[in-house]
């Protein structure tokens, strides 16, 4: 477990973080979420003092972070960001393996593992394992830096906009990837995004943060069900999909179907609600009903894409 205690970081006049209160649960993706600017990435890199706090504390398994040297807590914390930053002249096996190889671990179990994580976030290991980062897709370096972040197997991941610079296809596959690995291994994860439908589709808490304070920590259902203050509700509506579900029903986005293979929700039921309650299913689809019976499947990518231009 992850606790921010009246966490603060200064440069000269401005406060970037202000009095930060936070806990983040064990075992659950937590997304920190706000526009740009607000803190997001000075919050993440004060957790394993990237950045040092001008005050406050951060607690992990309730130790203070300041009797741990940075480079201990540095190898027992993944740590994965947008620019990869994988080394150009090690291939992928090797990439993946510095960690581990770092603290000495045993070199053939390191290769075992190295192959199971290649698999785990969906390169084959035979054909990418030799490769130099040159030689991959943006998309395929991201996997080998998530690869990497879980090498040592840390028990906490911060992600600073991990998916951040890929294409949107690219982005769902490997936030899908990440959902699996996530189901698996229960690591207490961070991450930081600006995009609301990335934190509501894999973040089981959202903290929502402004000009460095928090606005609102709660489930994604919490946040568009209940938002805490008037910019929650507002940053929200920025949300192109959150606005296209306003004032309609799930029943216009199902697809028919008699079959019941999900969770059961009434078709009339308004289809924010309907997005909220998948999201706390954590379920790709919902059936609908009609007098009991089903009716039609509400597929997750529906309710996404009628936020989406045509
Ligand atoms: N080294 C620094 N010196 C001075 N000000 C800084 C420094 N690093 C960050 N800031 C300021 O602190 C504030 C918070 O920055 P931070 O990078 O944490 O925001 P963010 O929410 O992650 O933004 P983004 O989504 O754009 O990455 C910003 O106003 C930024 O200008």
């Amino acid at each position: 477990m992850i606790e921010l205690q009246h966490l603060e970081k200064r440069y000269g006049p401005q406060l970037a973080v202000d009095d930060l209160n936070l806990v983040f649960p064990e075992g659950q993706v937590t997304a920190l979420l706000g526009p740009s600017g607000c803190g997001k990435t000075t919050t993440l890199r004060m957790i394993n003092r990237l950045i040092e706090p001008t005050g406050g504390r951060v607690l992990i398994g309730g130790q203070d972070t300041r009797n741990l040297r940075p480079e201990e807590l540095r190898r027992r914390i993944g740590y994965v960001i947008q620019q990869i930053g994988l080394f150009p002249h090690l291939n992928v096996a090797q990439n993946v393996a510095t960690v581990p190889d770092l603290l000495g671990q045993d070199r053939n179990a390191t290769a075992r593992r190295v192959d199971e994580l290649l698999e785990l976030v969906g390169l084959d290991p035979e054909l990418y394992r030799a490769k130099k980062p040159s030689e991959l897709s943006g998309g395929q370096a991201q996997r080998v830096g998530v690869a990497r972040a879980l090498a040592a197997d840390p028990p906490l991941l911060l992600m600073d906009e991990p998916f951040g610079a890929l294409d949107p296809l690219a982005r769902e596959h490997l936030q899908n990837a990440f959902r699996a690995i996530q189901r698996q291994l229960h690591k207490t994860v961070v991450m930081v995004t600006h995009d609301i439908d990335e934190a509501l589709r894999l973040g089981d808490r959202i903290a929502l943060m402004n000009a460095g304070r928090l606005e609102q920590f709660g489930t994604p259902d919490d946040l568009i069900t209940r938002p805490a203050t008037p910019f929650v509700r507002e940053f929200l509506g920025e949300d192109a999909t959150l606005r296209q579900l306003a004032g309609r029903t799930a029943a216009e986005f199902m697809t028919p179907q008699t079959a019941c293979s999900w969770p059961t929700l009434p078709a009339d039921t308004d289809a924010r609600t309907a997005l909220s309650v998948l999201l706390r299913e954590g379920t790709d689809a919902l059936t609908l009903l009609r007098d009991g019976q089903p009716v039609g499947e509400l597929i997750w990518s529906a309710l996404r894409d009628a936020g989406r231009a045509p």
